[in-house]
């Protein structure tokens, strides 16, 4: 019996389409002039000099900016990236720019399973930050009392088995015992690897699906639970 499930957000409980056409081109629109505005601020400027790191070449925030705008156009899941998007995003949400996008059986279900007393988890490589902000406004209204917690890549990368194994020693429940949900393959082959069970959502937007051997479902009504 699963006690606990982990889900992916991006094709999973959100469309493809409001990450790649709506969030990603917001965060490109807007990050210099977040930058300007925000970069002396702590928390902004340790994710700067992170980036710079990563970088290794430019010293000024100027061309800073660029690269991190053409880490966004490669979709990179860097994690001073992915930090700053989310400072940035939750400004966004909270101008009411844009709602978080979650699939009405996403939000059913995860009301459902929460009720049963399942916990419930988010696995992402979008920052926690901009995970809470997601799921705190949506259409549905605020779901993050529905969540134990949130992982993004700071418990490592979504196709490294060591992020699985990681998340389970901190859910401290057997490997069986947890269900994670995902639309990418090599996700769910990880997390397999490392004992958790699997469901491969294809809602059927954006690129077929390889579900590979995992149980496929095409919405979470599909999920036997
Ligand atoms: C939390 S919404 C933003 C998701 C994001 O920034 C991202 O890069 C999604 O990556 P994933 O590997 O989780 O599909
Ligand atoms: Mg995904």
């Amino acid at each position: 019996m699963v006690q606990a499930i982990v889900t992916d957000i991006e094709g999973t409980t959100s469309s493809l389409s409001f990450v790649k056409e709506v969030l990603f081109p917001y965060s490109a629109r807007h990050l210099r002039d977040f930058v300007h505005t925000h970069g002396q601020d702590p928390a902004v400027r340790r994710l700067l000099d992170e980036a710079r790191q990563v970088d290794g070449g430019a010293r000024e925030d100027g061309p800073l900016v660029d690269t991190l705008l053409r880490w966004i156009q490669e979709d990179r899941k860097i994690g001073a990236l992915k930090g700053l998007q989310g400072l940035l995003w939750e400004e966004g949400y909270r101008r009411g720019d844009f709602q978080g996008h979650v699939y009405e059986d996403a939000a059913r279900r995860l009301r459902e399973w929460h009720g049963r007393g399942l916990r419930l988890y988010v696995y992402s490589s979008g920052s926690v930050q901009a995970q809470v902000s997601l799921f705190r406004h949506t259409a549905f209204g605020d779901l993050t009392p529905l969540f134990h917690g949130y992982f993004d890549t700071r418990v490592g990368g979504k196709k490294e088995v060591a992020s699985y194994e990681a998340i389970r020693r901190e859910l401290g429940l057997p490997p069986t015992k947890i269900l994670f949900l995902s639309d990418v393959r090599e996700e769910l082959d990880a997390a397999a690897a490392a004992g958790l069970r699997t469901g491969c959502l294809a809602r059927g937007e954006g690129p077929p699906v390889d579900p590979g051997p995992h149980p496929v479902a095409r919405s979470f009504d599909d999920l036997p639970l």
